[in-house]
C-alpha cells in the first residue's frame, strides 16, 4: 500500500468524484442483491402460495428498480473514470516536469524505451486500477456484505455454512497476491526492456543497415521478446493454477450448501423459494472472491507501475536551484578555478585541475585528441554537470548562484550533430525564443548562410522537417542551428565541432556563418583542425582530462609542445604526402 500512499497527492484531490461513483455503487450492488429476493417471493408467495394478483406489483417493482439501476451505473461508471483519467492527468504532467528538470548523470543511464514504456503503459495501467480496479474491490465487499446479510435473514446456520469456505478463499487469493506481484514485476521490466530495444534499433537504423547488423539486431530483438513471452506464461501460470483452486474451493462450498439446505427444506425448516435464493446469493459472494483473483492481479499491475512511476518521481535531481539563485544580465566572462571533474565516482577523472579564464568576448579554442575532456568543459558551463573539486565561475560568480534558465539561455551551443524538431523550419529556428518575430527569424537565418537554402524550398520557413531533421543535408542542419543560436543571443558560445562534418565548400559558408554569431560573445571553439581555431585569443590544449599547453596559435607553433605535433600531422606531413603523390 506504500506505493499508494506515495501517489496519493495525486488522486486525493479528485476524490470527491470517487465517492460519489461509490455512492451510486451502493445503489447498483443493493438492486443486485434484489434479484434473488425477487425470485424468492416469486417462488414461495406467487407459485407456491397462489398469490398471482401480486405479479403486477412485483413486474412494476422490478422495472422501476431496473431503471434505478441503470441510472446509477451510469453515474458509477463515468465517475469512476473520470476520477482515474483526471488522477493520471496530473501524474503524466508531473513525470514530464520531472523528466524536464532531471539532470544529465539520470539520462546517462537511463533508457529512453523504458522511460517511454513507464510514461505510457505503466501510466495507462495505474489509471485502470483507479477506474476500475479501487471499485471493484469495494463492489466485492459490498456484494459480500449485502449477500451475507440477506443469507443471515433467510437462515443462519446454512449462511454458516457458506461462511465456512470463506477463509479458504481468502488464503488462495492472499497466497496468489503473494507470487503474481513479483511475477508482474517481471512483466513490465521486461516490457521496458522490449521498447528500448525497438527504440534504440529505429533511432540507430542507419548504423544497423550501413554495417548490415539487420539479423543480429532481429536476433536481440528476439531475445528481448522472448523475455517478455517467458515472463508473462510464468505469470499465466501461477494465474492458471491458482483459478481452478479457487473454483474447486467454490463449488465444494455449493454442493455442501445444496446438501445441507435441501435437508433444510425437506425438514420444512426452509422454504423452498429461500433455498434458491439463497443457491443465487452464494453466487454473488464466491463469484467475487474469485473474482478478487482478478481484481488483486489488477492491485498487483496497478502497485508495480505505480512503483515504477514513483521511481522517475522520486529520483534524484542533482543539479538544484538555490533558493537565492540570481537572474542577472550575464556578460560572458568564464572562469575555471582548479576544477576536476569524473562522471562516474571511482572513474578516471575527466578534467583535472582545469584553470583558465576567458573574458567577454574572447575566442578560446579547445584542442586535443578524443576523450581529453574538451566537452566536459563546456558541460560544466551550463551546470550540465557538477564539478568534484574547484569552482566554475560565470562574470565573477560561482555557475550555482545563478538561476538554471538564466545561466542556459545565455550560453548558446552549435553540436556536431545538431538536433531538429519535427516541425517547420521556422519553429526550429525560434526554439529558445518562441516569441521571436518572423524579422528576428529571417535576420538569424541569413547571418547564418541559411536563408538561401530556405527559400528554395517549396514552403520556405513552413518547411515541415521530418523526425531528426531528415530532408537537410548535414551543412544545412548546422546552419539551422547556428540561426538558433544567434535567435537565442547569448553572451557565451560554444562550437563542438560545428564543421567537422562538412565539405570545403559548406565549412567556408558555415566559418562565414559563424564569424557573424561570434562577434561581441566569448565563444568556445572546440575542434579537431587547427584551422577552425587558429583565430582563438587562447588555444588550450588538453590530453587525459589536463591542459598541458596553452596560448596563442603563432606561440603553440613555436613551443615544440603536442599543438605543434598536431599542426605536423595536419599541415607538414600532409604537404609532404601531397608531394609524394605528385
Ligand atoms: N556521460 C558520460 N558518462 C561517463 N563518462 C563520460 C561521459 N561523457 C564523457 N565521458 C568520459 O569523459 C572523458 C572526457 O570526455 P569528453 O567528451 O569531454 O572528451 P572530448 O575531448 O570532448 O572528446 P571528443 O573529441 O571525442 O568529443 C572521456 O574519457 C569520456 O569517456
Amino acid at each position: 500500500m506504500d506505493t499508494f500512499k506515495k501517489l496519493k497527492h495525486f488522486y486525493w484531490p479528485y476524490r470527491k468524484y470517487f465517492f460519489l461513483s461509490l455512492f451510486s455503487l451502493i445503489f447498483v450492488t443493493a438492486i443486485t442483491v434484489v434479484y434473488p429476493i425477487v425470485l424468492q417471493i416469486t417462488i414461495d408467495e406467487v407459485v407456491r402460495n397462489g398469490n398471482y394478483s401480486w405479479i403486477p406489483y412485483i413486474s412494476t417493482a422490478f422495472i422501476l428498480l431496473m431503471i434505478v439501476k441503470g441510472i446509477t451505473t451510469f453515474f458509477h461508471q463515468y465517475l469512476g473514470e473520470f476520477f482515474g483519467i483526471n488522477s493520471v492527468y496530473v501524474v503524466r504532467e508531473e513525470l514530464y516536469e520531472k523528466l524536464q528538470v532531471l539532470s544529465f548523470k539520470y539520462y546517462d543511464n537511463a533508457k529512453t524505451g523504458d522511460l517511454m514504456s513507464r510514461l505510457t503503459s505503466d501510466v495507462e495501467m495505474f489509471r485502470f486500477f483507479l477506474s476500475f480496479g479501487f471499485s471493484e474491490l469495494i463492489r466485492i465487499t459490498l456484494l459480500i456484505l449485502f449477500s451475507l446479510s440477506v443469507m443471515f435473514y433467510y437462515s443462519v446456520p446454512l449462511a454458516l455454512v457458506t461462511m465456512a469456505a470463506m477463509p479458504f478463499l481468502t488464503i488462495v487469493v492472499f497466497q496468489f497476491d503473494k507470487r503474481v506481484h513479483p511475477a508482474f514485476r517481471g512483466i513490465r521490466k521486461s516490457f521496458g526492456r522490449l521498447n528500448t530495444r525497438v527504440q534504440e534499433n529505429i533511432s540507430g537504423m542507419n548504423t544497423v543497415k550501413s554495417l548490415s547488423r539487420e539479423d543480429f539486431e532481429i536476433g536481440r530483438f528476439s531475445n528481448s521478446s522472448d523475455n517478455y513471452r517467458q515472463n508473462y506464461l510464468q505469470t499465466s501460470e501461477i494465474w492458471a493454477k491458482f483459478m481452478p483452486l479457487m473454483e474447486f474451493i467454490g463449488n465444494v462450498c455449493a454442493v455442501a450448501l445444496l446438501a445441507y439446505g435441501g435437508y433444510l427444506v425437506m425438514d420444512n425448516q426452509l422454504e423452498l423459494g429461500a433455498l434458491v435464493a439463497f443457491f443465487n446469493l452464494v453466487w454473488y459472494i464466491l463469484g467475487p472472491l474469485m473474482n478478487l483473483g482478478f481484481v488483486v492481479n489488477q492491485f498487483s499491475q496497478a502497485k508495480a507501475s505505480g512503483e515504477r512511476l514513483l521511481e522517475i518521481l522520486e529520483a534524484n535531481e542533482d543539479i538544484v536551484e538555490k533558493e537565492t539563485a540570481v537572474d542577472k544580465p550575464i556578460d560572458g566572462h568564464v572562469t575555471f578555478k582548479d576544477v576536476t571533474f569524473t562522471y562516474i565516482e571511482d572513474d578516471d577523472k575527466a578534467l583535472k585541475d582545469v584553470s583558465f579564464d576567458a573574458p567577454p568576448g574572447k575566442v578560446i579554442g579547445l584542442i586535443g585528441p578524443t576523450g581529453a575532456g574538451k566537452t566536459s568543459i563546456t558541460q560544466l558551463i551550463t551546470r550540465f554537470y557538477e564539478p568534484d573539486e574547484g569552482e566554475v565561475l560565470v562574470d565573477g560568480r560561482p555557475v550555482d548562484d545563478y538561476k538554471l534558465k538564466t545561466l542556459r539561455s545565455n550560453i548558446g551551443f552549435v553540436l556536431q550533430e545538431p538536433f531538429l524538431f519535427s516541425t517547420t523550419i521556422r519553429e526550429n529556428i525560434a526554439y529558445g525564443v518562441p516569441d521571436a518575430t518572423d524579422e528576428q527569424i529571417i535576420d538569424a537565418a541569413k547571418r547564418a548562410q541559411a536563408h538561401d537554402f530556405i527559400m528554395e524550398m517549396p514552403k520556405g520557413y513552413d518547411t515541415m522537417l521530418g523526425e531528426r531533421g531528415m530532408g537537410l543535408s548535414g551543412g544545412q542542419k548546422q546552419r539551422i542551428s547556428i540561426a538558433r543560436a544567434i535567435c537565442v543571443n547569448p553572451s557565451i558560445l560554444v562550437l563542438d565541432d560545428a564543421t567537422s562534418a562538412v565539405d570545403m565548400e559548406t565549412e567556408f559558408k558555415i566559418q562565414k556563418a559563424l564569424k557573424e554569431v561570434m562577434k561581441g560573445r566569448t565563444t568556445f571553439i572546440i575542434a579537431h583542425r587547427i584551422s577552425s581555431l587558429k583565430h582563438a585569443d587562447e588555444i588550450l590544449v588538453l590530453e587525459q582530462g589536463e591542459i598541458v599547453e596553452r596560448g596563442t596559435h603563432d606561440y603553440l607553433l613555436s613551443n615544440q609542445g603536442p599543438y605543434q605535433r598536431i599542426y605536423d600531422i595536419q599541415y607538414q606531413d600532409r604537404e609532404t604526402i601531397m608531394e609524394a603523390a605528385k
